[in-house]
């Protein structure tokens, strides 16, 4: 491809780069318009450039040299900073500019504002009733209040049926009392919490003359405006270092007969009256729909850690020269090893599978948050089912392909001038929050019994599962137009996920015929039916790959997304067979396929991902910046280890 087509060429890079660059046979600006959409790739070129020219939005010094609390401070620094130019880089209506902001500034380890954004705010747009918005939602948007979402307690995260904190209405005053009855009832793990924030959504359990009514939402203060000091009956505090996320102060909070207006519920939904009348919600679940938001996100998302990952191992892997293929040459790429490419083409083709069905899914909670404004309420399960298999699956793969994308870069991936040990504790962090994976997977679980069912009565299920009717017909997952390139591989996925759903569903009637519980035969099902919520998942994730690879208008783009498509299905389907062949045509085009995703080395902070790819004597440079070497002897090392030595020699001369 001539230079001029390859928008990643540069002048000054490392030759070995610019070898694969010239390689591209499409133009990575088109493709990166798929990734992303047009729209959205070019607002990221401009937001990345608006970036560039305010220095104080940059790195003070490399993330990995930081102390927990110079992160903290170096995020709280950031933010105000972005406060003051946020409206001139971004539409801050646009909730995936504001995350390309936020992820080429902040980066990923997390910001005191990141629950403010990712729930605080959707909760109040999802729950609170029109006065409550214009109470608090117009002043959270105007960053006047930071606030959080509390829900997580220190002995249950995943059951909230079982969450402890209560709040009891107190008729003769109009208020409600909340209180952390135990120790297992403090809330734990809420974002920001125990420093940032200063106000929550506390989710706790109504009660209303002694009935417990379950989980409902309330607006706490936790701390005053102006001091910022903790409000009176709280107790608050961070919860200690993390596996990463460690720029997040993630708190507790411990509530001792807090009393609150009656008007601090959020009653878009629920309400309680004056005289403690209860009304309601037209869904029990409508109080969980800040989760299903984040969910929603989180595809997206996750698709671009492993996408970060990607970057730097493709490019390093193509400067990195190691060992030999044909003795007689010189030291090859490690990228001209078959065993490389296996290591990393399949998690490109993931990472553009997962952007494609994380775009669907945000299109899809969007469909059902209008139809939810108009009252109509029959979208909220189909969306719960998809989202919670597409977070469970997604997060998880990502996951293996960030470990995957790490371990191909050799020793220099374990330092953290790669970066990679925070992007894979970030990523995996997801495989828990947002309910826990095996859980969520149980709830796609419910949904798929259900689909079932009702094809065994003989109805035809419509949507996502419309398959489970059509054992060997033509009919897909997502309306597929059948195109013969690929139509096989639908096929035989479509066969597997709904010969797997069928056995399970067997498996469960088989218990409860036995006389087991509900629940017993349930518990004893779900090995089974996590294995059919997972496949059923991918089996939609590959549908909206090839729908969305069919609706590509440029040809040469076309052709690299279905050389990437055909890999995908033989790697999701068959495992190892025949797709080695694919690599060979993924090949040529790799550093390209990971440029297009645009990642800025501001962005990715790895060393190793340069976009120049000089990459040793940056990583020299990396080093020689490092604290420990700020001193030729350590001071530590004077006060301790050096008289050990000392001692240690005149102990053997005696
Ligand atoms: C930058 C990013 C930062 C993000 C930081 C992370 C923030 C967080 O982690 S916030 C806390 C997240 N916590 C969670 O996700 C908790 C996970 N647990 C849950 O959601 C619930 O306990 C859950 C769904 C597992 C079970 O809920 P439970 O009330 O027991 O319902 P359950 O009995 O299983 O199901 C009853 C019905 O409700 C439905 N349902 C459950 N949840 C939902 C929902 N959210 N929407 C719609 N329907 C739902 C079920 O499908 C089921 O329907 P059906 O009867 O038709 O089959
Ligand atoms: C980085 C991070 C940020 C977070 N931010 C927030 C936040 O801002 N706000 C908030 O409220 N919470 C937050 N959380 C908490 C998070 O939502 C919970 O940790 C999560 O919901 C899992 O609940 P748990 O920790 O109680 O795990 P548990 O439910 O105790 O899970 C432990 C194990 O038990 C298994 N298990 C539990 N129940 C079942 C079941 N029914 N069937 C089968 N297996 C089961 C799980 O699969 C898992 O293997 C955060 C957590 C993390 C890690």
């Amino acid at each position: 491809m001539s230079a001029h087509l390859n928008a990643a060429l540069r002048e000054g890079d490392n030759p070995e780069l610019t070898e694969e660059r010239r390689k591209a046979t499409f133009d990575t600006r088109k493709l990166a318009d798929e990734f992303f959409g047009s729209h959205l790739a070019r607002r990221r070129r401009e937001i990345a450039k608006a970036i560039d020219a305010i220095p104080e939005l940059h790195d003070t010094k490399p993330l990995p040299f930081m102390t927990r609390e110079e992160k903290v401070e170096e995020a709280a620094r950031k933010v105000f900073t972005l406060s003051k130019h946020i409206t001139d880089i971004v539409d801050l209506s646009n909730n995936r500019e504001t995350q390309s902001l936020n992820e080429m500034v902040i980066g990923i380890e997390g910001m005191p504002i990141s629950l403010h954004f990712a729930m605080f705010i959707p909760a109040l747009q999802g729950q609170a009733d029109d006065e409550q918005k214009r109470e608090w939602l117009d002043r959270a948007i105007r960053m006047e209040i930071i606030g959080t979402y509390a829900q997580t307690e220190l002995g249950h995260g995943t059951n909230l049926r079982m969450l402890e904190t209560t709040a009891t209405y107190d008729k003769q005053n109009k208020e409600f009392i909340l209180n952390s009855p135990t120790l297992t009832s403090l809330k734990w793990w809420p974002g920001n919490m125990g420093k940032s924030c200063n106000y929550a959504i506390v989710v706790a359990n109504l009660i209303i003359d002694d009935k417990l009514l379950g989980p409902h939402s309330f607006m706490v203060q936790l701390r005053d405006e102006n001091s910022h000091e903790t409000m009176p009956n709280i107790q608050i505090g961070d919860i200690g270092p993390k596996m990463a996320y460690n720029s997040s102060d993630n708190g507790f909070l411990k509530l001792s007969n807090l009393r609150i207006p009656r008007r601090n519920m959020l009653m878009k939904h629920a309400k309680v009256q004056e005289d403690g009348t209860y009304k309601k919600p037209p869904h029990e679940k409508l109080a969980y729909s800040a989760m299903v938001h984040v969910r929603s996100h989180m595809i997206t998302q996750h698709a671009m850690l492993l996408a970060y990952a990607l970057s730097i191992s493709t490019r390093y892997s193509c400067i990195r020269r190691q060992g030999y293929i044909d003795p007689k040459k010189d030291e090859v790429k490690v990228i001209e090893y078959q065993t490389q490419q296996h290591r990393l083409f399949p998690h490109i083709a993931r990472a553009y599978a997962f952007a494609f069905a994380g775009t669907e899914s945000i299109r899809k909670f969007e469909i059902m948050k209008r139809s939810l404004e108009a009252g109509n309420i029959e979208l909220i399960a189909d969306l719960h089912a998809l989202t919670s298999g597409l977070k469970a699956v997604v997060t998880y793969l990502a996951g293996q392909g960030i470990e995957q994308a790490r371990q191909a870069c050799g020793g220099h991936g374990y330092s953290m001038a790669s970066y990679m040990g925070e992007i894979y504790g970030v990523g995996i962090a997801g495989c828990t929050y947002e309910g826990e994976n095996l859980v969520m997977m149980q709830q796609l679980g419910r949904y798929l019994i259900k689909a079932v069912k009702s094809v065994k009565e003989g109805k035809k299920p419509t949507g996502y599962v419309a398959y489970l009717a059509h054992a060997g017909q033509r009919h897909s997952l997502i309306d597929c137009r059948p195109n013969e390139g690929y139509a096989e591989h639908i096929r035989a996925f479509e066969h597997i996920a709904r010969r797997q759903t069928f056995r399970a569903a067997e498996r469960l009637q088989k218990y409860e015929n036995s006389g087991l519980s509900t629940e017993q035969a349930w518990n004893n099902c779900t090995v089974e039916l996590n294995r059919a919520s997972r496949l059923h998942t991918r089996l939609f994730i590959a549908c909206n790959f090839y729908e969305r690879v069919l609706d590509v208008e440029d040809m040469a783009v076309r052709e690299v997304l279905e050389d990437l498509l055909h890999l995908h299905l033989n790697y999701e389907l068959i495992d190892i067979a025949s797709y080695a062949l694919e690599a060979k045509k993924i090949r040529p085009n790799a550093v390209s396929l990971v440029d297009s995703w645009e990642i800025t080395d501001r962005e990715h902070r790895s060393v190793l991902g340069r976009r120049d790819g000089h990459v040793y004597e940056n990583l020299f440079k990396w080093a020689k910046s490092s604290d420990l070497n700020q001193n030729d002897v350590l001071p530590s090392h004077k006060k301790h280890l050096l008289p050990m030595m000392l001692n240690a020699r005149k102990q053997s001369k005696l």
